[in-house]
Order: structure tokens, then C-alpha cells, then sequence
């Protein structure tokens, strides 16, 4: 089985700390409107009261761009940004440290927060609430507990999966904001400004074929415009068309619903092993030696946004619009009209 490209999966790469496409204001954040417009809101009423703004949780699938939110609230918060992820917080002490270095009102982003250790997530809990830190010093019958006084300050948590998450760090969220799939249109702004940035005229078919194919998500439309720029360098005349966008697409393996080789082998699966499901997460984890994270993260919340695959009590069910879109026949629906098109009792 072949590796997917790693330009297509909205998994995090070295290329995405290159600064040069990420938005830097909220007034260039594009999409995301609801919780832009929120943002906007409580960010000025912290400024007016000068007090720290509420402890906001992001959550959505990866590369929809919630690193890239905690930034722009830190700068336009006016106050340090610091960042770290629950993983690499490996006891109460590494988040004692990080907690009592921060300054009035800063922004502190833990990132995959649901992976954090519970000794660690404890201390979060009055930290939060009080801006208190409740520390134990020395072992044994000797320790005693120290309450230390902690600035006031943001906590920004991201998470891909919420359900992950505790209630009681759930419930310290003043602000949980969820981010959404982008529409065809906000992702063709977020290319055409890609492309100004990095030098390229574009023409207006050629940015929207991109957005058309970037799997709903910013973190793809960026990378599939530097490979598309790259063809238009060394195969076109340097001008990003939309028959460039479509080759380079096209030998990429992104079809024109913007789905990859792991999104259609998953499709592919279902329909001819188990008759287009329902098919359990562990059986298709299995069959296609993918995570069932990788599976619940990455390939199926786009799937599912666009009504190619259903999620049942009983497994995972293709819609009807993937069996189009893999050129195949969906097997009957028992007791079920037959379909509308052609003749009733057509000989098949
Ligand atoms: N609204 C947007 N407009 C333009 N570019 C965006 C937007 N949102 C995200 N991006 C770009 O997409 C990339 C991914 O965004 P970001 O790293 O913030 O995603 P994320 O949600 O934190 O992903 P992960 O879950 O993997 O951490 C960044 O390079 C950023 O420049
Ligand atoms: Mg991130």
C-alpha cells in the first residue's frame, strides 16, 4: 500500500511554520465568520475593562486553523503569546513553571490539550478559576501545600477531539468556540491571497480550482497552491491557470472533490468488503493499517460534512453520493422504491 502524500493529509508539517501565509490579524482571518465576529467582541471588552479575556477552547478538525486564532488573540489582545501542548507537559511542575512566568492578562496556548496528564490537568483547575496555584512542598509527613498567587491570564486549549476532553476542563471554558469546514468561496479568498503573497498572478478559475479541491481546509489550500505554483514555474508560464491548478491536482492524486488516495481507498473499502457498511471503525482500522485516530480525525470528519459516508449506531454507512462519486451501483435498499431514473422494471 502506498504512503498518502503528506501534502494532502491536513496533518502538521515543517512548511506550516513558514509565516509567510498565516493571517496575522483578525481583519485578514478569513471565514469562520460566526466565531470571528464573537472573537471580536470579547477581545475589545477585555481591552476596554483591561482585564484578561475568558479562557476560550478551540476545537475542530486539524488545519482549520486554531493556532493560528490563539495568535492573532494574543496580538490583538496586545499581550505574549506562549505556547505549549499537553503532551509535553509531563508533570504539575513543567505547568507551575510555565504558569508563574506569565505576565498580566498573556495568552497561554496549550495545544492538544485533551492529551494532557491528569496530575497536570489538576493543576490547571485553580489556576483557571482563581488564578491560584496550589503547590506541595517536600514528601511524605513533612509536605505541606503552598497557595501561590498567579497573574491573571488567558488560557487558550485546541483540541481535535472534544470528546476527549474532561467535563470539569470543559467547564472552564468562559468561551468554547467551534471551528468549521470552509465554504468553496472563503477557501478561493485564502488562495488568491496565498498566491499575492508568494508573488504569483493568478487567474480567478485557477485560485478557484484550488479551493474547490482543498478538502474544505486552509492548512491543504495552502500547500496545494505551493505545489500548484511549483508546476506553474517549471511546466506553465509562471501564471497560475486553471489548467495548471488542474494537472498539478490531478498528478497529486486529489480528485475533483478534493479527496485523496486514503480518502478513497477508505470509500473503496466499504463498498466492495462490506456492501457499503454498516462497518465498524476497529474493521476498517484494520483493513486499511490506518490509526482509528487517524481514521475519526483526519479522514472522516471532511467525509462526513459532505454526505459521503454516515456515521450509525451500528458502523459507518456510504451515502448515496459516494457511490456516485466512485462510479459504482449502490446495492438495493431492501423494501425501498426503486430508484426514479430510468425504466421501472428495467432488465438488469
Ligand atoms: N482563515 C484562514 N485564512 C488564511 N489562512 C488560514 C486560515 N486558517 C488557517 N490558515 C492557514 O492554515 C494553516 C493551518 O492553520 P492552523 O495551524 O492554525 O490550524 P490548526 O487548526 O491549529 O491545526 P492543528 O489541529 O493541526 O493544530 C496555517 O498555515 C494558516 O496559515
Ligand atoms: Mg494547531
Amino acid at each position: 500500500m502506498t504512503e498518502p502524500d503528506p501534502t494532502l493529509r491536513p496533518d502538521r508539517l515543517p512548511e506550516d511554520s513558514d509565516r509567510a501565509l498565516r493571517p496575522q490579524a483578525l481583519e485578514e482571518f478569513v471565514g469562520q465568520a460566526e466565531a470571528r465576529a464573537n472573537l471580536r467582541v470579547f477581545i475589545e471588552s477585555a481591552k476596554m475593562r483591561g482585564q484578561a479575556m475568558d479562557h476560550t477552547l478551540f476545537h475542530g478538525p486539524p488545519g482549520l486553523g486554531k493556532t493560528t486564532l490563539a495568535q492573532i488573540m494574543a496580538r490583538e489582545l496586545g499581550v505574549n503569546f506562549k505556547m505549549t501542548s499537553g503532551p509535553v507537559l509531563a508533570k504539575a511542575g513543567d505547568l507551575a513553571a510555565i504558569l508563574t512566568n506569565l505576565e498580566r492578562n498573556d495568552v497561554l496556548f496549550i495545544d492538544e490539550i485533551h492529551r494532557m496528564n491528569p496530575a497536570v490537568e489538576e493543576v490547571l483547575y485553580p489556576a483557571m478559576e482563581d488564578f491560584e496555584l496550589d503547590l506541595v512542598i517536600g514528601e511524605g509527613p513533612a509536605a505541606r501545600t503552598v497557595r501561590i498567587e498567579l497573574q491573571p491570564f488567558t488560557l487558550v486549549g485546541a483540541t481535535t477531539r472534544l470528546g476527549l476532553l474532561t467535563t470539569p476542563l470543559r467547564d472552564r471554558f468562559g468561551i468554547p468556540t467551534r471551528l468549521q469546514f470552509y465554504t468553496e468561496d472563503e477557501l478561493d479568498l485564502i488562495v488568491a491571497r496565498g498566491a499575492r503573497l508568494l508573488g504569483i498572478p493568478a487567474d480567478p478559475d485557477g485560485t478557484r480550482e484550488i479551493a474547490k479541491r482543498a478538502r474544505g481546509t486552509p492548512r491543504i489550500a495552502g500547500r496545494l497552491l505551493r505545489r500548484v505554483v511549483d508546476f506553474a514555474l517549471v511546466e506553465g508560464d509562471g501564471r497560475l491557470t486553471r489548467a495548471i491548478a488542474d494537472r498539478a491536482l490531478t498528478r497529486l492524486g486529489v480528485d475533483h472533490l478534493g479527496l485523496d488516495g486514503a480518502d478513497r481507498r477508505y470509500m473503496m473499502l466499504m463498498a466492495e468488503h462490506y456492501g457499503g457498511g454498516p462497518v465498524g471503525v476497529e474493521t476498517l482500522s484494520a483493513a486499511l493499517s490506518e490509526s482509528r485516530d487517524a481514521i475519526e480525525e483526519v479522514i472522516e470528519p471532511y467525509l462526513l460534512q459532505q454526505g459521503l459516508v454516515q456515521r450509525t449506531p451500528r458502523g459507518r454507512m456510504l451515502g448515496q453520493r459516494a457511490w456516485r462519486h466512485l462510479g459504482l451501483d449502490a446495492p438495493p435498499v431492501p423494501g425501498a422504491a426503486p430508484p426514479p431514473q430510468g425504466e421501472l422494471f428495467e432488465d438488469r
